[in-house]
């Protein structure tokens, strides 16, 4: 075989290395932990445990990493799917192992419904010390008003192993190499799936309710139903890993209720590595391998406790990322590194250039091409939205005081007005952040006063925001998904099966856009890598990519230098064809330029509205806007 060949040949294996399914590395790792650990000591009992908290820890990580709830009570769905499970088998009420353990994953989640209805009601630390309450809760009542079925103190013996029958003969899955390798193949499964609730839009749009709710709410997912889901999947998981360990250990222990179960998944997961789903398989490898060493010395067993929690603290202040957190990102500054280094190889940054406007981009996406409503922008054009007689009162404040604000179909009208006039609290309002003190809002001629944020946007209209909003920890084209995927789907859906990278449309759609936003040569990397003028730009991109009839634009220019306002300016000339825009700015010369009309706020009043040509000579708005302006 020539060098050439052999070269090929390691080129070959090397790809088809790197090319295998995440899934085939873990059953590959999986094949040899139990020899590891047979190796350091540990046994075949300990590998099965691993794996059972491991199965915990992935609906955890969905739970904590990707929706960002902190929970700690999740023994609460852990000791629901043991007992019942437990319950079944030892009383004999029901004998199919299937269905026993269908019936404890299924009474975990539904509790879960019950729990997350209080408990989503708030959020941060508040959320997590609702559950902890609750899990101390379960823990009371297993051991007083349940301890008839539960067996208190004592727990549940006497939970059956599964019997396979085989013609005449019969097999008793006990623990050992038989129960370990059912129990892998069940985590490789739950595995799959965890990493198909993740990568698909669903998973995607919960890990942007995690990095910012505020925005994925405005842009038009329904947050607290896909909180709900994470909490009802966690739930199912953590249930799961109960029965099968109750099972396993022919015995349901009082602890499964126990806080210490709960804090367990969690340090096992912060550990591990957040967001990684097999870092709490690792975490568990190592804090569960460790306890069994420690407690089997003599001497220093009976501090375990004492020397885990110290290792735990240590690998938590020198790998903020957990092992496999860290792991991964080693290789992702090597990809960057790459990436950036094949960039400035082939002198990619390109000049901005605004491309596409957005009617041409949504008419390919949606195939319905229509003429541009800018056409309509005329004096007696119909209103796209209106404020009719709205004020806003904060306490003793009235920010706002009878403003009327008649936005045609069509037209870019500039709203302007002194520092504290209304700008922003009127946008709020017509956007549905904010319900007015009395007034109404009215989108083209329906009343949609007091509708939400998510509602109005669904209707139409979206804003961005006059401090960025965006996702700084995704890539710019995962940003444009988030509003892209609410735009397809709607405020929510549960499509675990479906997959982002396959749809070949919305990818399009969000490079179409990027195109627009003269972004495409910044698609590597996170969004927090980008100057402030580009994270303006994604801004202004994210409102679009919902679509909005009407795009209310809020300080757009704020901030940015002179050559990123021509950039900046051009984007919203190209976002504006096809749609009714409003633009609040403090940068007259600019908005002068773009405006078909202006409108003018003064300590929360209406003080003018017209061409800008007319405002500008209007000695009202200099006296009390421009101050000086008219001496000049
Ligand atoms: N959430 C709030 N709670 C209390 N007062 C508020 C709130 N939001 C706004 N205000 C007050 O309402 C008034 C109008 O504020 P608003 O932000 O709408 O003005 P603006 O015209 O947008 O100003 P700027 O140009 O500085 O952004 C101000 O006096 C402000 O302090």
């Amino acid at each position: 075989m020539t060098a050439q060949q052999l070269a090929a040949r390691a080129g070959g294996v090397r790809r088809l290395a790197v090319s295998l399914p995440t899934e085939c590395w873990i059953v590959l790792a999986l094949a040899l932990m139990p020899f590891l650990l047979l190796a350091g000591g540990g046994s075949v009992d300990t590998a099965i445990r691993i794996l059972l908290w491991g199965i915990f820890g992935l609906g955890f990580d969905i739970l904590f990493g990707y929706a960002g709830m902190l929970s700690f009570g999740q023994a609460a769905f852990f000791g629901t799917g043991s007992f019942v499970t437990a319950y079944l088998l030892v009383s004999g009420l029901v004998t199919n192992f299937l269905l026993a353990i269908g019936a404890g994953v299924v009474a975990s989640m539904l509790f879960s419904v019950l729990v997350g209805m209080v408990a989503l009601k708030r959020v941060g630390i508040y959320f997590s010390m609702i559950t902890f309450a609750i899990g101390e809760l379960c823990f009371f009542i297993q051991h007083s008003v349940l301890s008839r079925w539960t067996g208190g103190d004592n727990g549940l013996p006497g939970v059956p192993h599964p019997v396979f029958q085989f013609g005449d003969r019969s097999f008793e899955l006990a623990s050992g190499w038989g129960m370990y390798a059912v129990i892998a193949t069940i985590f490789v499964a739950t595995f799959w799936f965890a990493r198909r609730v993740v990568t698909s839009p669903f998973g995607r749009v919960l890990n942007a309710t995690r990095i910012n709710p505020e925005r994925t709410l405005a842009v038009g997912h329904d947050v607290q139903r896909y909180k709900m889901a994470a909490f009802v999947v966690a739930a199912g998981y953590a249930g799961l890993a109960g029965t099968l360990m109750g099972i396993f250990q022919s015995y349901v222990g009082p602890d499964a209720f126990a806080l210490d179960t709960s804090g367990q998944v969690v340090m096992q997961t912060v550990v591990g590595g957040v967001r990684t789903l097999i870092g709490p398989l690792v975490g568990a490898a190592v804090w569960i391998y460790l306890r069994d060493i420690l407690q089997q010395i003599p001497g220093i067993g009976g501090m375990w406790k004492l020397i885990l929690g110290a290792l735990f603290i240590l690998a938590v202040t020198t790998m903020r990322r957990g092992i496999v957190g860290e792991i991964q990102h080693v290789f992702y500054k090597r990809r960057m590194a790459a990436a950036a280094a094949a960039a400035a190889a082939t002198e990619k940054l390109a000049a901005f250039a605004p491309a596409a406007p957005p009617a041409d981009f949504f008419a390919a996406a949606a195939g319905t091409a229509t003429a541009s409503p800018r056409a309509a922008a005329s004096d007696d054009g119909v209103p796209a939205i209106e404020a009719r007689h709205i004020r806003k009162q904060f306490g003793g404040l009235v920010a706002l005081e009878d403003v009327c604000l008649s936005v045609r179909e069509g037209e870019i009208m500039g709203l302007i007005g002194p520092n504290g006039a209304g700008k922003s609290t009127l946008f709020r309002i017509l956007t549905g952040e904010m319900p007015a003190t009395s007034g109404e809002v009215h989108f083209r001629g329906r009343n949609i006063t007091g509708v939400g944020v998510r509602e109005a946007c669904a209707m139409g209209i979206s804003k961005s925001y006059q401090i960025v909003q965006v996702y700084p920890e995704l890539s710019l084209r995962e940003n444009l998904l988030v509003p892209l995927l609410a735009r397809q789907r709607g405020a929510f859906r549960f499509d675990v099966m479906a997959s982002v990278k396959r749809d070949g449309e919305l990818m399009k759609d969000a490079d179409r856009l990027l195109a627009m936003m003269g972004l495409s040569d910044r698609l590597g990397g996170p969004v927090s890598d980008l100057s402030y003028g580009e994270k303006r730009r994604l801004e202004i991109g994210i409102a679009l990519a919902t679509q909005p009839d009407v795009l209310l634009l809020d300080e757009p220019l704020a901030g940015l230098s002179p050559e990123e306002r021509v950039q900046v300016v051009g984007v919203i000339k190209a976002a504006s064809i096809g749609r009714t825009t409003l633009v609040v700015e403090h940068d007259m010369d600019a908005l002068f330029g773009l405006a078909d009309r202006i409108a003018v706020l003064h300590m929360g009043r209406n003080l003018a509205v017209g061409p800008p040509a007319e405002i500008r000579e209007n000695p009202i708005v200099h006296s009390a806007y421009m101050g000086g302006r008219d001496e000049d």
